[in-house]
């Protein structure tokens, strides 16, 4: 059943989060007004499901039973799948202008998916059966799930099991006849307070020594031993002075935490990769495969860049100047590279044996590549063309203020016909996203999140197939 944002939201409500944010405990995280952006922004990706015009881009029927899903939920049947989700990435990053968090969960689903079915096949495990029942449930219940990779990882330098402190990687300390017990940390976990699963996988390629590191299972957010410690973003107390103008984007946000496991017990039924390290390297690959180029959905925030920058353009009486308008073509032209080759992967995805589909992966590392850097030069243009007051403008209690409030009214006027205030706005909005609290979704996550720049150059190296080039060159340079 498809439930509107408003249930969702009710259904978090009901979760026993252990939840920690400035050193207390958050008794009601959907309550917190540093929370509440990033909720509503997944609460949209429930409500635009069930809105007719975006029916289409945000639900699908699943495989296993036939009913209307939400997309996020599911595992990719076809091209078409891979091309939707691309362009629903696009749409919902135009509309929140942030990290609306659920991409990582669903990359996180087809990877499971598709290497638990090869598992299976040189093991006779039941590992996709088990899988197929835990979707199931995700998908009856129309819930969201954390995509858990990135362990804390210690020294870069060393192997799971060379760490001083063992927990460094998640790792099972305990087997039992019904389940097993887990230790660890993961980093950066977006949406986790907003999720009611977490599903998690191991970070790297993995050796026979290090058999404790290599597992994947799916728990609830709330299973005892779980704690969440929530990350800081840059100007999130914003959030706590009741401004609209100065937080830049009041309604939507995302967030990131550290999730602890300690002790967490883990039934059998939930436990999709348990010892078979072997098959490690296809899970973590897949899941980068699948994880790149969900990040389109930064075109879609880009696209809200290059209206903002537009605007503050026209706000300051600068439209028509020709370098304003070759800076906003530039833009969208590495914007639209980006999209490009998020879709360009997708066109050209295949087939699993699971029949489930992955995108073309060398195009998907060049989608990431792009990623990691064209946001980066989108912002630098658009705070060109912003200029400086995006940085120095007065807060809006300044701005209400009745000794100072006239003076501000007055001299940050820009072009006569549009209100000091319009401008105030867009100029906070473009410090949101290149250096507030969106910039952590449209910048640093541009960079690292789906993994580092490196990552995606050894797989680009792996992939490029030099020696096919070399012989096309002596062919026709008759070597
Ligand atoms: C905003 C945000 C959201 C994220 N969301 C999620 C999420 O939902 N789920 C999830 O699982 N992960 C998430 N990530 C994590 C992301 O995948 C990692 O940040 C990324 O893999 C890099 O890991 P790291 O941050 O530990 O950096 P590091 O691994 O410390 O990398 C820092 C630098 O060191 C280099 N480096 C690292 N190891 C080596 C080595 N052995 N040899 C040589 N160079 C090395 C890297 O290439 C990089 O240049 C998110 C990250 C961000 C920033």
């Amino acid at each position: 059943m498809l439930k509107t944002g408003k249930e969702y939201i009710e259904s978090l409500r009901k979760l026993n989060l252990n939840v920690y944010l400035f050193g207390e405990k958050v008794e009601s995280p959907v309550d917190h007004p540093i929370i509440i952006p990033s909720m509503n922004a997944v609460a949209v990706t429930y409500d635009l499901a069930l809105d007719p015009l975006y029916e289409d881009l945000m639900t699908v029927k699943s495989h296993l039973t036939g009913k209307k899903i939400n997309l996020f939920n599911h595992v990719f049947q076809s091209k078409d799948d891979l091309v939707k989700k691309v362009k629903r990435q696009r749409m919902l990053g135009q509309k929140t202008a942030c990290c609306f968090q659920r991409c990582v969960g669903q990359d996180s689903f087809n990877a499971v998916y598709s290497t638990a079915y090869e598992i299976d096949k040189k093991y006779g495990t039941d590992y996709q059966e088990r899988f197929n029942r835990f979707l199931g449930y995700v998908q009856e219940e129309d819930l969201v799930t954390d995509g858990a990779m990135t362990d804390v990882k210690g020294d870069r330098g060393l192997s799971p099991i060379n760490q001083v402190d063992p927990d460094l990687y998640l790792r099972v300390v305990e087997r039992r006849t019904d389940g097993i017990i887990v230790n660890g940390c993961k980093a950066h976990q977006t949406g986790i307070v907003n999720s009611h699963e977490v599903l998690c996988m191991p970070t790297i390629a993995m050796k026979p020594e290090d058999k404790d590191y290599a597992i994947s299972f799916a728990v609830p957010t709330d299973s005892p031993g779980i704690t969440i410690i929530y990350g800081r973003q840059s100007c999130d107390t914003r959030k706590l002075e009741g401004s609209e103008i100065d937080v830049g984007n009041s309604q939507f946000g995302g967030h990131e935490a550290l999730i602890i496991f300690d002790h967490v017990f883990v039934p059998n039924e939930r436990i999709f990769l348990n010892g078979e390290t072997e098959f490690v390297g296809m899970l973590v690959e897949r899941f980068a495969g699948h994880h790149r180029p969900s990040y389109a959905c930064k075109s879609g925030v880009g696209d809200v860049l290059i209206g903002a920058a537009a605007l503050a353009a026209e706000y300051n009486g600068v439209a028509n100047a020709s370098h304003i308008k070759d800076k906003l073509i530039e833009m969208t032209h590495l914007n639209e590279t980006i999209y490009s080759s998020a879709l360009a992967c997708s066109y050209e995805g295949a087939p699993t044996p699971s029949g489930a589909y992955l995108i073309d992966l060398l195009l998907a590392n060049v989608c990431k590549q792009n990623v990691t850097r064209f946001p980066y030069e989108m912002c630098r243009l658009a705070e060109d063309i912003a200029g400086g007051l995006m940085v120095t403008q007065p807060s809006e209690k300044d701005f209400r203020s009745e000794a100072v409030g006239h003076y501000i009214e007055k001299y940050l006027k820009g072009v006569n016909s549009v209100p000091t205030e319009h401008r105030m706005r867009i100029m906070r909005l473009i410090e949101n996203l290149t250096l507030g609290t969106g910039a952590v979704g449209y910048r640093t996550e541009s960079m690292h999140g789906a993994g580092s720049p490196q990552a995606q150059r050894i797989m680009i190296s792996r992939l490029g197939n030099f020696e096919h080039k070399k012989e096309m060159a002596k062919k026709i340079a008759r070597i």
